[in-house]
């Protein structure tokens, strides 16, 4: 469905965007996999040993992959990213915003900072590499797509999320302008909203098993989600099958969104 489409996906050594990074190439798409040095500590991951990973798995699928290294709330760093890939691939069709954060704080003793680094990485990122990949995409003047990996959380709220939740909301409205923005020049611009995904995101949150036996027993489906489940839906939207869908949402979440009871 991607044949000869180029692809940059944020945030993709690891997790959603690893799982996206190799659906869009066995779709057909060369990928472009960005990570962040240092990334976050507590995870304990080698994010450049990841990304080499994950861009030698894309090769496997007879796909051209790159790795970027770039922090997304860094203009300078993300303008450098989408010239570089654009130079190593040939182009830039589709970009995929998976980078994001969720450290876990309760309101009332939220700091400034702690709000605003998740303000930066997950909304401003997001605002940064859809404007320089949508420039380099008018410049080519064959449309394009971009995608937001947005949240069921832009939705509902959580207690421990005042500052992620409204990040998610932001990233969907984002793509919602951007739509008007962008359609005049043939780009696209959607958002998922992805459940509840087992990731080192949650892995924390999670590691109380009532917690995690009361979620899981809110999916319909049955069991959380994983990266891969969100492949397909993001290779839709990027692929000609979603020519006419722009400034839309897309739930992934097993159904967890509309029980109520
Ligand atoms: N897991 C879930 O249930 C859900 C996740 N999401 C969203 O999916 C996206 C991916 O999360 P998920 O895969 O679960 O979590 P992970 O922690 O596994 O992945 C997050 C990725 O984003 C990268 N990242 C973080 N900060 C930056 C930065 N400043 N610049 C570049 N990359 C960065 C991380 O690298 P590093 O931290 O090492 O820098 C990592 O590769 C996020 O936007 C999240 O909000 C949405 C709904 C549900
Ligand atoms: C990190 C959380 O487990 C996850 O992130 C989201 O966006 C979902 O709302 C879940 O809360």
């Amino acid at each position: 469905m991607l044949d000869g489409r180029i692809a940059l996906v944020t945030g993709a050594s690891r997790g959603i965007g690893r799982g996206i990074a190799l659906g869009l190439a066995a779709a057909g798409a060369d990928v472009a996999v960005n990570y962040h040095i240092p990334g976050t500590p507590e995870f304990g991951h080698d994010n450049a040993q990841d990304a080499a990973a994950v861009a030698a798995e894309i090769e496997a699928l007879g796909r051209k992959a790159v790795t970027v290294e770039a922090d997304v709330c860094d203009g300078a760093a993300v303008t450098r990213m989408v010239e570089d890939v654009t130079a190593a691939l040939g182009g830039l069709d589709i970009l995929v915003n998976g980078a994001g954060i969720c450290p876990f704080h309760d309101f009332l003793t939220m700091p400034e900072q702690l709000w605003d680094r998740v303000h930066d990485v997950n909304l401003k990122g997001a605002f940064l590499c859809s404007q320089a990949a949508a420039r380099v995409m008018v410049a080519q003047g064959r449309g394009g797509r971009i995608i937001a990996v947005s949240s069921i959380s832009a939705l509902v709220g959580g207690g421990m999320q005042t500052h992620y939740t409204p990040t998610k909301a932001g990233m969907h409205s984002l793509m919602q302008s951007m739509a008007v923005s962008l359609g005049p020049h043939g780009i696209t611009c959607n958002s998922i909203l992805p459940g509840a995904i087992a990731t080192d995101i949650n892995k924390d949150d999670w590691s109380d098993p009532d917690k995690r036996a009361y979620l899981n027993g809110r999916i319909p489906l049955g069991r959380f989600g994983e990266p891969e489940d969100l492949a397909g839906p993001v290779v839709f939207l990027a692929s000609d099958a979603a020519r006419y869908v722009t400034g839309a949402s897309l739930l992934v979440d097993g159904g967890l969104f509309v029980n109520l009871q």
